[in-house]
């Protein structure tokens, strides 16, 4: 069990908040993606996370929970996750989620959604999925959503998650699945300078840019990764990780990312899709 951080433990000093994405749970316990079991290689990061990490404040995942959108997936997660933490947990849904499914979950567990409080800081999650579809989106509600939330806590340090990414990543085949109107995403985000980054998952890869005021990351998937900078869908051999943040009261912050060693997962390599 990873101790949870208390705000008042360390006045000044950084909150941390771990973010998963991508853990792409199938019905039962133990199925696979490629060939890896994705239970397993989530466990795996779980514990990376428990070995690595003294305290957290919050933990968040952006989407993709599961692969199979049924409530008993979603309620599998929500145990996992809490043999692990006892802190404040959010999620967001992937193109792979249902969220009317993950709203109407019922469990003492349940991830909060929308907004988080983490250390001075707000966390805004997003939902960019498009029932039916791969690709993201925002709809007019969630972006006068997000709008609303910017404006109401001008003064507030704030990171932004979504699960699908709103900037290109250099892969021709995954970059067709963007947030289509990210324009109309920047034009909301560039009127609120107190946006300090925006971090997604999706992509299965590590990203990190700077874009005017804000930091751009995409995180590692708790499963399979891809390959970065390849047009056509190409699997890479680096292992499933995490990212971590330090969210200052000052309104910096400091971030990284961490994967699993020494597991083998017998993933195909060689394919090209699912
Ligand atoms: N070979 C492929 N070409 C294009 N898209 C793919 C391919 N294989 C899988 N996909 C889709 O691209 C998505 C990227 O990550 P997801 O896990 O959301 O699920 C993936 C599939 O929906």
């Amino acid at each position: 069990m990873v101790a949870t951080a208390s705000p008042t433990d360390n006045p000044g000093m950084p909150a941390r908040l771990i973010q998963i994405t991508d853990t792409h749970l199938g019905l039962l316990d133990g199925e696979t993606l490629l060939g890896l079991n994705t239970d397993q290689s989530l466990e795996d990061v779980l514990e990376l996370i428990e070995h690595e990490q003294s305290a957290v404040a919050a933990v968040v995942c952006t989407g993709d929970v599961a692969s199979t959108p049924e409530p008993a997936c979603y309620r599998r997660f929500i145990d996992t996750m809490a043999r692990y933490f006892d802190c404040p947990m959010g999620w967001l849904p992937g193109n792979h989620d249902l969220a009317g499914v993950m709203a109407a979950i019922n469990h003492p567990g349940k991830p909060a959604h929308r907004t988080m409080e983490v250390g001075g800081w707000l966390l805004v999650l997003l939902d960019t999925s498009v029932p039916g579809f791969v690709h993201g989106d925002l709809s007019a509600p969630e972006l006068a959503f997000l709008q609303t939330t910017l404006v109401a806590n001008s003064q507030r340090p704030t990171l932004v998650m979504l699960h699908h990414q709103p900037v290109p990543v250099g892969s021709e085949w995954i970059d067709q699945y963007i947030v289509r109107n990210h324009e109309a995403f920047f034009a909301v985000v560039d009127e609120h300078p107190q946006v300090k980054a925006i971090s997604w998952g999706h992509v299965h890869q590590l990203y990190e840019r700077q874009r005017k005021g804000q930091l751009m990351l995409a995180t590692p998937s708790t499963c399979v990764q891809f390959k970065p900078q390849c047009d056509d869908f190409t699997v890479d051999t680096v292992m499933p990780g995490y990212r971590w943040f330090d969210l200052y009261p000052d309104g910096t912050l400091k971030t990284g990312i961490s994967r699993v060693t020494g597991k083998q997962y017998g993933i195909d390599y060689r394919s090209a899709g699912y």
